[in-house]
């Protein structure tokens, strides 16, 4: 299988620098954004690529500025730094130039879009195609089956509508379309959950009214009538999930004879158990297979896809594959952290992670259960919850109350992990380390799409989980943090009262004043720092609790201890406290965990018997008990040394709730049940 690579690999110079690359990146990314809004006339354009080219030159200056300063005396070394600077400048240009060619090439004129399309692309935003789209336009137009893989938020979705719209309407296939009342469909696309099914339709249908094609809808647990009568009406493109189209079929009421397309999306979910045989069964019912074009999409292609869905293809079949063997599988728009928290903590850590992480847009939760997703949704703030449980005309308020911005939090289960496409959701959160790698990559990929950026924070549980399994076989690195300590939240949300607090009108201050005179006379403590307890006050706190590094709850402490010999099993951590505590104590610990090197062991006791321990443990020698400002490495389950598994990893933890944002803040994977 040919892969190829993503036009931002081929287009730079393998002698620019991998910092030089990284700016030009960060100026097409921008630039990107700005095409979306839709903001940019050409003039406006024109001079922002000049003022851009000026900028990447400039930031090189101030890069260098402080060198030659500090370093640079002798005239020759200036002579030298200026040359090497020229040679810099020269590579900025040369390399900007080719990003500006490979974005012109990509420009909508380029290809045979039709003007009612690109119109309705353009009233979107959308001025040129993304790589995936401009790499498989062609090949789907020209009648070729296809197999095409992108990271999630590359653009997929666009890259099978527009090519079978225009192929349907000026290309090969126009004159072989059904047309009038009764016309039975051309395009038949399978989805593997109702809300994509949902989501594509809605392409198709903003796209193919623009070009006269009329699409349906179909998914279960929603009234058969209406969908049976769209389709004895006739329509062009059925979009659908495989139950409900089978129903349909068994029913006699699709006729695929006039089939020219067949589309799965998410293939790699499509063809998993529990899917795969409605779908071979659907894509049974084409006659004459050489007759339909089928392409096939997704961002995870396991080899046992490629193996099922050579059976559904021709066997000249393209594949345009964006990701290939490059190690990161994941989106590379991004930001992968991992957090220890136990299952007990979650409900007290996710709203501070929300609240740094945020940047005050969407957050989406993950949980492995629907119980666990409802059981959150009613804890968070502001939250609500979306699984296969929940009524279908519910899951579409739901659904479309978190996009309108009604509510900021969603809490799902898999069912909105793949596909799903929603505006500035900044954050997604996983309650455990899933052991499903694809699962990752969709879940985190939905943030940080179409070129914008985004965090996705992954809570586990260091003795059940394998994140090294995860790293290897997605290629994402994670950030090891641990847990944003409240204190630090508290100090984002103080900034937030303050600003609060400064915007309530001075009409308000006869009312209180006396009030807040009589509490200063009467109170020990500074003027300051009764504003302190009333901005506390406004933003919600009434005390700051202290959080556990290792299982992240709350008054809790992580202790490291250490007795100068290996340690090879969490039994002997207990035999070694039992030596100067009482057995209650022992057995209150949590969350026992040996560190990777094997010499030690950590685990969180109660802040209010944290005296306790650190007092008994100098009467046992060579007996090392402390606190811990950051946690080691620690062993994972599967390492094979120790008890809990795995030959550990290397990093230790930094210190969490970096990235604050001062934003608002609110507050059984396989089959098909999510
Ligand atoms: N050429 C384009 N220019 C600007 N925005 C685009 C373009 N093509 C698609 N988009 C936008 O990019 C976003 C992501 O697209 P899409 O949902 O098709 O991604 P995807 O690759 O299918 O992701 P996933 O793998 O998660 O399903 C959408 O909001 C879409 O409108």
């Amino acid at each position: 299988m040919p892969a190829l690579v993503l036009p931002d690999e081929t287009m730079t110079t393998p002698e620019v620098s991998k910092d030089l690359k990284k700016k030009i990146k960060k100026e097409k990314k921008s630039k990107k954004s700005k095409i979306e809004s839709g903001s940019d006339s050409d003039d406006i354009k024109k001079s922002k690529k000049k003022e851009k080219k000026r900028k990447a030159l400039d930031l090189d200056d101030g890069e260098k500025s402080d060198t030659t300063s500090s370093e640079i005396c002798e005239p020759t070394e200036l002579k030298k730094t200026k040359k090497a600077k020229l040679v810099e400048e020269e590579e900025v240009v040369a390399v900007e130039k080719k990003v500006e060619e490979e974005e012109d090439r990509n420009v909508l004129s380029n290809f045979r879009i039709s003007k009612p399309l690109r119109d309705a692309l353009n009233s979107k935003g959308i001025q040129s195609l993304f790589p995936i789209q401009a790499m498989t336009f062609s090949d789907i137009l020209d009648g070729c089956d296809l197999v095409g893989r992108a990271r999630t938020g590359q653009g997929k979705t666009l890259a099978f509508v527009l090519p079978i719209l225009e192929s349907l309407t000026n290309g090969p296939t126009k004159d072989l379309r059904k047309t009038g009342y009764g016309k039975a469909p051309s395009v038949l696309v399978l989805l593997p959950t109702r809300e994509l099914a949902l989501q594509v339709f809605a392409d198709f249908e903003v796209y193919g009214r623009a070009v006269g094609l009329t699409s349906c809808c179909l998914y279960g647990n929603s009234p058969m009538g209406a969908q049976t009568a769209q389709l004895k009406r006739g329509v062009d493109i059925v979009v659908g999930t495989p139950g409900r189209v089978k129903d349909h079929i068994e029913r006699g009421n699709i006729d695929f004879r006039s089939l020219k397309f067949r589309v799965l999306d998410e293939v790699d979910e499509m063809l998993k158990i529990g899917f795969v045989d409605d779908v071979e069964l659907i894509l049974g019912k084409v006659e004459d297979a050489s007759q339909v074009q089928t392409v096939l999409f997704s961002a995870t292609l396991p080899v046992w896809v490629k193996h099922i869905a050579s059976k559904f293809l021709k066997p000249d079949k393209k594949t345009v594959d964006l990701v290939g063997n490059e190690k990161m599988k994941a989106s590379k728009n991004v930001r992968h952290i991992i957090i220890p928290c136990s299952s007990g903590a979650r409900p007290q850590l996710i709203p501070d992670i929300i609240r740094c992480y945020s940047s005050g847009g969407r957050t989406i939760i993950f949980t492995e259960t629907r119980a666990l997703a409802s059981e959150l949704a009613g804890l968070l703030p502001g939250a609500s919850a979306l699984h296969g449980e929940i009524q279908q005309n519910q899951r579409e308020a739901t659904l479309k109350g978190f996009r309108s911005g009604k509510f900021m939090t969603l809490v799902a289960t898999n069912v909105a992990a793949r596909g799903l496409d929603i505006d500035d959701v900044q954050l997604i959160i996983q309650c455990e380390a899933t052991s499903d790698v694809e699962a990752y990559i969709h879940r985190s990929g939905r943030t940080g799409r179409a070129g914008k950026t985004g965090v996705a924070v992954m809570l586990y549980d260091p003795r059940k989980s394998n994140i090294t399994r995860i790293e290897r076989e997605s290629g994402v690195k994670f950030e090891h943090l641990s847990a944003p300590q409240p204190a630090d939240v508290a100090k984002a949300a103080g900034k937030e009262a303050a600003d609060m607090i400064a915007d309530i009108s001075d009409s308000v201050i006869p009312a209180f004043k006396a009030a807040a005179e009589e509490l200063l006379n009467t109170s020990d403590l500074s003027p300051a720092e009764l504003l302190a307890k009333a901005l506390a006050k406004a933003a919600g706190y009434s005390e700051i609790k202290t959080r556990s590094l290792l299982t992240s709850m709350e008054n809790c402490v992580t202790l490291l201890l250490e007795c100068g010999r290996p340690i090879f099993s969490p039994s002997f951590v207990y035999s070694v406290l039992r030596r100067f505590l009482p057995e209650e104590k022992v057995e209150s610990i949590n969350g026992l965990t040996l560190t990777a090197d094997g010499k030690g062991a950590v685990f969180d006791v109660s802040a209010e018997h944290l005296d306790e321990f650190l007092a008994g443990h100098k009467s046992a020698h060579g007996v090392n008990l402390e606190v811990v400002e950051a946690l080691p490495p620690l062993q994972e389950r599967e390492n094979p040394r120790g008890r809990f598994g795995g030959g550990g990893r290397g990093g230790g933890f930094r210190r969490g709730g970096g990235g604050f944002s001062g934003g608002r803040g609110n507050g059984n994977f396989g089959g098909r049940r999510r």
